[in-house]
This record gives C-alpha cells, sequence and structure tokens, in this order.
C-alpha cells in the first residue's frame, strides 16, 4: 500500500485563502493593509527566488509588500539602522530578513534586534520563550506549517510518539515545541545521538530537518507512520527532501512531498503571521479558528 501524499501545495492555497479573506475585513475595519517588509542582503539565487515567491504572496493576499535589498556588503549597523527604521514604521506589520545573512554580518544582533511584535519569523528569543512557556506569541512558519499539515492526517495528535530529526533554532526545536504543545510524545534527535533511526523506528510522527538529501532510508520508517519532509535540498536531479521519498511512500501511512510539500505551506504561514501580527498590534481579534 502506498502512502497518502500530503499535499502542501493545496492545504496552502487553502490557508491563503483564508488570509486573503481575513486581510478584507481587517481593511474593512482599519481603513489600511497589513504590510510585511522582506530584507534580503546579497545575491543568493535560492534566496532572491524565496523573496520573490513571498512579495507574490503577500500582494495576492491584499497586504503591502516592502522588499529591501542590499548589498552583500552591507554592515551589521546598516541592517540595525534599517530593521530600527522598520521597527517604527506604522505600515509595516511584519518583518522578515531573509537568512542566511553574510558570515561578516551579526545574525543573532539583527535578529534580536526585530521588534518582537513584528517578528513574523518568530526568530527573536522572546518568541522562542513564549512559545516554551506556553504564551501567545508569534510562531516559526515552517514548524506551524507541518503541525497543519499533520493535522490533515490526525486531527487531535494528543498522545502520538513523534520524532524530530533536527534540533535548529529555526525548524527542529520550534517544531519539538509545538508538537509538545498538541500532547505528542515528543524526542528530538541531532548528529551526536547514538541511534538516530532506532527513535525514528519507533515514532508515529517522524519530521525530518536535516539538510542531507534522502538521509532517512525507507526502512527507518515505522509502517503507517506519518512523515513530513522539511528538507529542501539541490541536487543533480533536482530538488529533494530528507526523506528517501520513493522507499518511504511504500512504508508510510502519510508523507508529504519535496517540492510541493512544506515550502509552499512556510509561506502560507508567513503572511497568515503577518496578518496575525497585524491584528494583535491594531487590537482588533482575528479568527483563530480561520488561521
Ligand atoms: N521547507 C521549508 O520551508 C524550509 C526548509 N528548510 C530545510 O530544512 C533542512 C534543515 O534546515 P535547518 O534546520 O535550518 O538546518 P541546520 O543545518 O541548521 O540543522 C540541521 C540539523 O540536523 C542535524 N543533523 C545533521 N546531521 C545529522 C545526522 N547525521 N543525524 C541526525 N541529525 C543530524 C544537526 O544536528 P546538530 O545540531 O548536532 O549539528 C542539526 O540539528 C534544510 O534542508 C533546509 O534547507 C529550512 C527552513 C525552511
Ligand atoms: N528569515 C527566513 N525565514 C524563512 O522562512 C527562511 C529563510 N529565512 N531562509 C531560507 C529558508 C527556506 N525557506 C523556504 C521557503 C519556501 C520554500 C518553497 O516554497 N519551496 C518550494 C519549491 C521552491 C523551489 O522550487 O525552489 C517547494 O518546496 O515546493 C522553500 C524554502 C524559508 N526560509
Ligand atoms: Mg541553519
Amino acid at each position: 500500500m502506498s502512502a497518502t501524499i500530503i499535499d502542501g501545495k493545496a492545504i496552502a492555497a487553502d490557508l491563503r485563502a483564508r488570509v486573503a479573506r481575513g486581510v478584507t475585513v481587517f481593511r474593512d475595519q482599519l481603513g489600511r493593509a497589513p504590510g510585511l517588509a522582506v530584507v534580503l542582503v546579497g545575491e543568493d539565487p535560492a534566496s532572491a527566488v524565496y523573496v520573490r515567491n513571498k512579495g507574490r504572496s503577500t500582494r495576492e493576499a491584499g497586504m503591502e509588500s516592502f522588499e529591501h535589498r542590499l548589498p552583500d556588503t552591507t554592515t551589521t549597523d546598516e541592517l540595525l539602522e534599517l530593521v530600527a527604521r522598520l521597527n517604527g514604521d506604522p505600515a509595516v506589520d511584519g518583518i522578515l530578513v531573509q537568512l542566511p545573512l553574510p558570515a561578516h554580518v551579526d545574525a543573532q544582533a539583527v535578529l534580536q534586534a526585530i521588534d518582537p511584535d513584528k517578528d513574523v519569523d518568530g526568530f527573536h528569543p522572546v518568541n522562542a520563550g513564549r512559545l516554551a512557556t506556553g504564551l501567545d506569541g508569534l510562531v516559526p512558519c515552517t514548524p506551524l506549517g507541518c503541525i497543519m499539515m499533520l493535522r490533515t492526517v490526525h486531527p487531535n495528535l494528543a498522545g502520538l510518539d513523534a520524532v524530530v530529526v533536527g534540533r535548529s533554532n529555526i525548524v527542529g526545536k520550534p517544531m519539538a515545541q509545538l508538537l509538545l504543545r498538541e500532547s505528542c510524545t515528543v524526542t528530538v534527535v541531532h548528529s551526536r545521538s547514538r541511534d538516530a533511526f532506532a527513535h525514528v523506528r519507533q515514532a508515529d510522527i517522524v519530521v525530518a530537518a536535516v539538510g542531507i538529501p534522502g538521509f532517512i532510508p525507507g526502512s527507518a520508517i515505522k509502517p503507517g507512520a506519518t512523515v513530513i519532509d522539511v528538507g529542501i535540498n539541490r541536487t543533480d536531479t533536482g530538488l529533494v527532501g530528507d526523506v528517501d521519498f520513493a522507499a518511504a511512500r511504500e512504508v508510510a501511512g502519510a508523507i508529504t512531498p519535496v517540492p510541493g510539500g512544506v515550502g509552499p505551506m512556510t509561506i502560507a504561514c508567513l503572511i497568515r503571521n503577518t496578518l496575525v501580527a497585524a491584528s494583535l498590534r491594531a487590537g482588533v481579534p482575528y479568527d483563530r479558528s480561520a488561521l
């Protein structure tokens, strides 16, 4: 039996349509559109593609997109100055600084300078702390999108055994926090784990965020498990995930493809977070059940 393919593209299109309706309500109430500022430093072609997609999705949702493209010689101080300006700009509800930043830039300093209430990536330590302590805040887009896709398979995640492969601040750790918030039993494995696949083999839910093409073999998947592949790896044969998709789909109950899985959900969650940030800043409620 071949696994159900979780259609991230379709789920993302549905979320974007709900955000667009929320934006219409916001504009009627506030007389202005929510605004997202995206800062791109340097000429990395992959980053340029993401930033272009983000701008298009933002405008299609009826929001304002402010794009700041800076040369890769930009200094930390210049970026801090731009972030301060965006923090103070009432038309800007969300700020995203595209990663990675050039090596000479103090990325932590830049991310920490962003007003936490405009931090639509959810990368600021204040938002990481809110997530870890159960307070409302802005949640990282990629893990949030993964939860939304999981819910299409498991409306109630409580009690399921989940294994997250990877512990980065932008994917693995917030993913583990969100799964915990859903009352999963959560295990996080990483490069120092003694036997990562032994843990993966026990899991009802596997989230792979490693950055190694095809890293998780089909033999590591428990029959019927749900597999979320966050990996985006460019190879000679095209874009592939962190899971051996051809093998895993013969074992899993459900699996996300790459492309067309987590990636489109990340962008949909970014515009969702921008509407949430705009609503919180303006003091108007937003429809949690719709978003
Ligand atoms: N679809 C999307 O929207 C997004 C996709 N991505 C993709 O997701 C992937 C992960 O991204 P990111 O979290 O930023 O990557 P990082 O490189 O920051 O983190 C990778 C993690 O994988 C762990 N790891 C590396 N080797 C092994 C191993 N042999 N066994 C077990 N764990 C291992 C590392 O462990 P350790 O901590 O010990 O080094 C680390 O925690 C990438 O392919 C990236 O392109 C990222 C963001 C968004
Ligand atoms: N501040 C910041 N926030 C991020 O959220 C962020 C970042 N920096 N730096 C880079 C990573 C990566 N990321 C992706 C978003 C969408 C797709 C996506 O839409 N992927 C398509 C394919 C796109 C293609 O063909 O290249 C898909 O998977 O179907 C992928 C990756 C966001 N990131
Ligand atoms: Mg990283």
